[in-house]
């Protein structure tokens, strides 16, 4: 966990957040409602419980989630448009929630579903008063323009009134006119969305220019796993509030879904004996059969492919990947099993803690994996 220190150069500390709706529910029936009207029925529901991570200077890291999971009320608290109920959260030095001025300042933020530009003006003058808002030198804004024009093509649109644009176009004037102060944090909330291909690489070649040139902190969230695949070093996957997982995507594949399937043909000549250590028979149809890791410290792909062969004789091999969507429903849908036995689990600190979705210790929560049992 960083600490005060880490943040105040750029980076994000989120310290067992926590935030509880009250919201007004209208009771059933005609006399429910009119009763609900006088005597309004509140229920709380706690969207986002515990969360601690963080995230240091000149790094990106995805939120991952179901829909509902607490991703962008996260956010909402770190760019300081919600209060936490409890916990505490400092971004590049500053607590957004209490000094939101600051705040500002130090971060850009783009919702992919809204827009910060000026819809009856070209996205070119919302940029210039951007630039007068944060008080950004001249050459210092014509600079950083023609960086992101370079990147994202902005100059081919820039002069079109906003609610003339594309989706995709307006989201990249969005991406620029969020980073023209230069802020050393940026929050996206699903930036791509409906994006097509093109644009979207291009995207993504903009956001790792911003963190791996710029430095740039970047926290952002995404339904989209190639994306997630090709942008993020780090992730935290959270489900019904709570962090279920705080590392790499390489984790995340062990834990839910495995790094690696081998698909194998074995000499019919074979007699059934066990797969070797730390290798499981996910699957066995006739002479194909589908090994995959087993257990917490599953071999590499290489020592399996090695110790697969010294152990069955095999005609024929083949190595896959597990699909990454799969392995994400095998997480989310774990999530759900481990709330239905209400298991208490507390720590949002990331690895390690009860909530870190081994629920079974055996590493390979897969779809694959629980077909074989
Ligand atoms: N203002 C609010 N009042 C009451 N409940 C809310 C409010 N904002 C969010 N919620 C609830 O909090 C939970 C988390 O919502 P949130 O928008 O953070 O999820 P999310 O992970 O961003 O989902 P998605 O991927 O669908 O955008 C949901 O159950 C949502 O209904």
């Amino acid at each position: 966990m960083a600490h005060g220190g880490e943040t105040a150069t750029g980076g994000i500390v989120a310290r067992g957040l926590t935030k509880t709706f009250l919201s007004a529910v209208r009771r059933p029936g005609l006399a429910g409602a009119l009763r609900s009207l006088v005597d309004p029925l509140r229920v709380e529901k706690t969207a986002v419980r515990d969360v601690s991570f963080s995230v240091a200077r000149g790094q990106l890291l995805a939120l991952l989630g179901p829909n509902g999971a607490g991703k962008s009320t996260t956010i909402k608290m770190l760019t300081g448009i919600l209060t936490p109920t409890s916990g505490e959260a400092r971004v590049a030095g500053v607590v957004p929630y209490r000094e939101r001025e600051r705040n500002a300042r130090n971060i850009g933020a783009v919702f992919g579903q809204r827009t910060q530009l000026w819809w009856d003006l070209p996205a070119r003058e919302s940029f210039t008063i951007l630039r007068d808002v944060y008080g950004v030198p001249e050459a210092e804004h014509r600079a950083r323009l023609a960086e992101f024009d370079a990147l994202l093509e902005l100059s081919e649109f820039w002069d079109t009134r906003v609610r003339h644009l594309s989706l995709g176009q307006r989201v990249r004037c969005d991406l620029a006119a969020a980073l023209l102060h230069d802020p050393p944090v940026v929050f996206l909330d699903e930036p791509t969305i409906g994006m097509d291909v093109v644009v979207k690489e291009q995207v993504r070649t903009f956001l790792r220019h911003q963190v791996e040139r710029r430095g740039r902190t970047v926290l952002l969230t995404t339904h989209d796993m190639t994306e997630v695949a090709r942008l993020a070093e780090r992730v935290v996957l959270i489900n019904h509030g709570r962090i279920v997982l705080d590392g790499t995507l390489e984790e995340i594949r062990r834990r839910f879904g495995g790094t690696w399937q081998v698909h194998a043909t074995l000499d019919p000549a074979e007699t059934d004996g066990p797969p070797p250590p730390g290798i499981r028979l996910v699957r066995r149809e006739g002479p194909r059969v589908v090994f995959g890791p087993d257990g917490d410290a599953p071999p590499t792909v290489h020592e399996a492919l090695r110790a697969i062969v010294e152990r069955h004789r095999v005609t024929d091999l083949a190595l896959e990947e597990n699909d990454l969507e799969d392995v994400m429903r095998a997480a989310y849908l774990r999530r759900d099993d481990r709330d239905g036995h209400g298991d208490g689990d507390r720590d949002g600190g990331g690895e390690g803690g009860e909530g870190d979705g081994r629920a079974t210790g055996d590493g390979t929560a897969s779809r694959a994996g629980r077909s074989a049992r």
